[in-house]
């Protein structure tokens, strides 16, 4: 046993200088893998893995040598806390190496798989499927991509999933956690977790019971009755996405005011044929706006912004890469040119400032607060970036009127020719009605509705679904959920919380969960439904920070430099503090709190519940059994 702390800190000195060239080297070697999927990088990353899960071993039986009770340095003792959980390193050789085959069989399969058209060409998930789910208001053309994609990817990784939760169980008991849901739910340091999940979920039920209620009356219009049960739960294939995770893409089915429509965005951006590069540049703008960092060259040089052409085999599902050796930050991710992967672009980026602000921390502290943390910097910043305020400055609506914000519209069109940006806006500008800011009337009430609607087919559609996808795998390795039951169960969850049926019969040959990346890839995904909550009260202190007066909805603190002061400020802390404090660095509450999602929303929600009301909608879905067309 090791008492001194001074062998401590050279110990911990030690791991970080190993670290970070035994880390780098598996992100380089994984990185090549999933940008260019063969046999020979897979080996070579499956090593890179096996030497990072020796260092981790290493480092981790070490480290429970030292007695820290008696320690004085608060960073000391929680660096060493934090290297005892080595997660799969902990299995025996042979077991983990089955473990990585498993883990990199499920998350190619799934980055690989296609459906094909009977003679015709085979599609991928991205674009083409993620297009058809889209764009497409054929239930029989959005049945065959639904349920070709869950034959080409759930049925082919059940097995193998079953092999996964008995071994991620194992290498959970290794490290002394009941089953790999407790060690994932660790990473929130709280007693309470659970409850306050399900404190949070309860708050936010209200919104998206209107929510659904609303839309589900909107696509009993445009599909009949045949289809859709005013009082039951919602056809899954209908919402605009291959998991109706998000219900952005059928804002056109639900417009609350039609005669008002939004502009759309991904047209504008292609009549201004914005590339994929362009962008990435727009997202570092708003960064750099804050006063926060610019990134590196290499990023540009490295990342992989779109879809190779080369043919090479490739993971599209969109991340953010640290390769801990503080100078190399990548994105990978298939763009198209649409607003939705512009604001995913954001999102993203939001992970590369953190990688950027921590990157001089120890490698253990180079993690966000809590992982929501991570995925709420991103998307903090899309609330901005989703305003009219910013929109308009940007040059991307060309709609006349603008908020009654506080005015301060330097002129910020982006560099190309501003007239060709925005044509009625630049009108009214040159007209010589130059005024201190191009301001006529703020959007009128419809337009405001029609407005939060948008933001809420993204952020209240997603409610449910994100915080079911762990209640479903928590139980998965509890056991309260058998394999023999896995499909039936995860639609009992997605009928509970979301009120979705799946649109054709399912069976125990079915394995619905794996379609959804974050599980073919064992990737937590309770961070995005905290994030939910998160995003929203930075949202709320940035913009106080900001000096923005006014609804929240309408913020933007795009050339903040105060909010950009304060968020920075949180980001530099890493995983160093406990959340609750860095939470209250940026808000002044150690609590996650759902009033600053309720603020944003409260004109909508005022609004849904009076329209349901007129329309004698029931919320929820007591006709809860799901009817299949014959
Ligand atoms: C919300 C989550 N985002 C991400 O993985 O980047 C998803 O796509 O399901
Ligand atoms: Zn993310």
């Amino acid at each position: 046993r090791f008492y001194n702390e001074t062998v401590a800190k050279a110990f911990l000195q030690f791991y970080d200088q190993t670290a970070q060239i035994v880390w780098s080297q598996f992100m380089e070697a994984t990185w090549n893998y999933v940008t260019n999927i063969t046999k020979k990088n897979r080996e070579e990353m499956l090593h890179k893995d096996s030497e990072r899960s020796k260092h981790m071993l290493y480092f981790g039986t070490r480290a429970r040598l030292f007695k820290t009770s008696r320690f004085q340095d608060p960073d000391v003792k929680r660096l060493l806390s934090k290297l005892l959980n080595i997660d799969k390193a902990a299995l025996p050789q042979d077991e983990l190496r089955e473990y990585n085959q498993l883990l990199a069989y499920m998350e190619t399969t799934y980055s690989m798989a296609q459906v094909c058209l009977n003679e015709g060409p085979c599609m991928p998930l991205e674009p083409d499927l993620q297009e058809v789910m889209a764009t497409s208001r054929d239930q029989k053309e959005l049945l065959w991509a639904w349920q070709g994609w869950r034959d080409a990817v759930g049925r082919q990784l059940r097995i193998t999933f079953e092999r996964y939760v008995q071994l991620s169980n194992k290498a959970a008991n290794l490290n002394g956690y009941k089953d790999m849901g407790a060690l994932w739910r660790s990473k929130y340091e709280s007693e309470t977790l659970e409850d306050d999940l399900e404190q949070l979920y309860q708050e936010l039920q209200p919104l998206y019971l209107n929510l659904h209620a609303y839309v589900r009356r909107a696509l009993h219009r445009h599909y009949g009755p045949e289809l859709i049960d005013p009082r039951g739960p919602i056809p899954a294939h209908l919402l605009g996405n291959m998991w109706a995770q998000s219900w952005v893409n059928i804002l056109d089915l639900v417009l609350p005011f039609p005669k008002k429509p939004p502009e759309d965005i991904t047209k504008i951006m292609k009549s201004q044929h914005w590339k994929p590069s362009k962008m990435f540049e727009e997202a570092e703008k708003f960064f750099t706006s804050l006063g926060m960092l610019s990134t590196p060259p290499s990023f540009w040089k490295n990342s992989m912004m779109e879809r190779p052409a080369d043919g090479r085999e490739v993971e599209c599902h969109a991340s953010a890469w640290d390769f801990y050796n503080g100078r190399d930050f990548r994105i990978k991710k298939c763009t198209e040119v649409t607003v939705e992967d512009l604001l995913s672009i954001f999102h993203q980026m939001g992970h590369i400032q953190y990688f950027l602000q921590y990157r001089n921390l120890s490698v253990i502290f180079r993690a966000g607060a809590n992982p929501a943390f991570e995925e709420a910097v991103g998307s903090v910043i899309t609330l901005s970036a989703s305003s009219h305020k910013y929109l308009l400055n940007r040059g991307l609506l060309s709609h006349q009127h603008q908020d009654s914000g506080d005015g301060n519209q330097e002129d910020r069109s982006r560099a190309t020719k501003p007239e060709a940006a925005a044509p009625a806006l630049w009108a009214s500008l040159k007209g010589g009605r130059a005024r201190s800011h191009p301001l006529t009337a703020p959007p009128s009430p419809e337009e405001e509705v029609n407005f939060l609607m948008s933001v809420a087919l993204e952020k209240i559609a997603f409610i449910p679904f994100s915080y079911l996808m762990d209640l479903f795998r928590w139980k998965v390795f509890d056991g309260t959920i058998q394999k023999d039951v896995y499909n039936q169960e995860w639609w009992n969850l997605r009928l509970k919380y979301q009120g979705l049926c799946p649109p054709i019969p399912r069976t125990e040959e079915d394995f619905d969960p794996g379609a959804k990346f974050h599980i073919s890839a064992s990737v937590p995904y309770l961070r995005y439904f905290l994030s939910l909550v998160l995003q929203f009260q930075f949202h709320e202190s940035l913009c106080k920070a900001s000096g923005h007066i006014g609804p929240l909805h309408r913020c933007d603190i795009y050339n903040s430099k105060k909010a950009g002061k304060l968020l920075e400020d949180v980001l530099k802390l890493g995983s160093s503090k406990p959340w609750p404090e860095v939470l209250q660095k940026i808000t002044g509450q150690t609590q996650m709190s759902t009033k600053a999602l309720m603020t944003y929303f409260k004109p909508l929600l005022n609004w849904l519940v009076t329209e349901n009301v007129r329309q004698g909608e029931i919320l929820g879905w007591p006709d809860f059994s799901c009817t299949f067309e014959e």
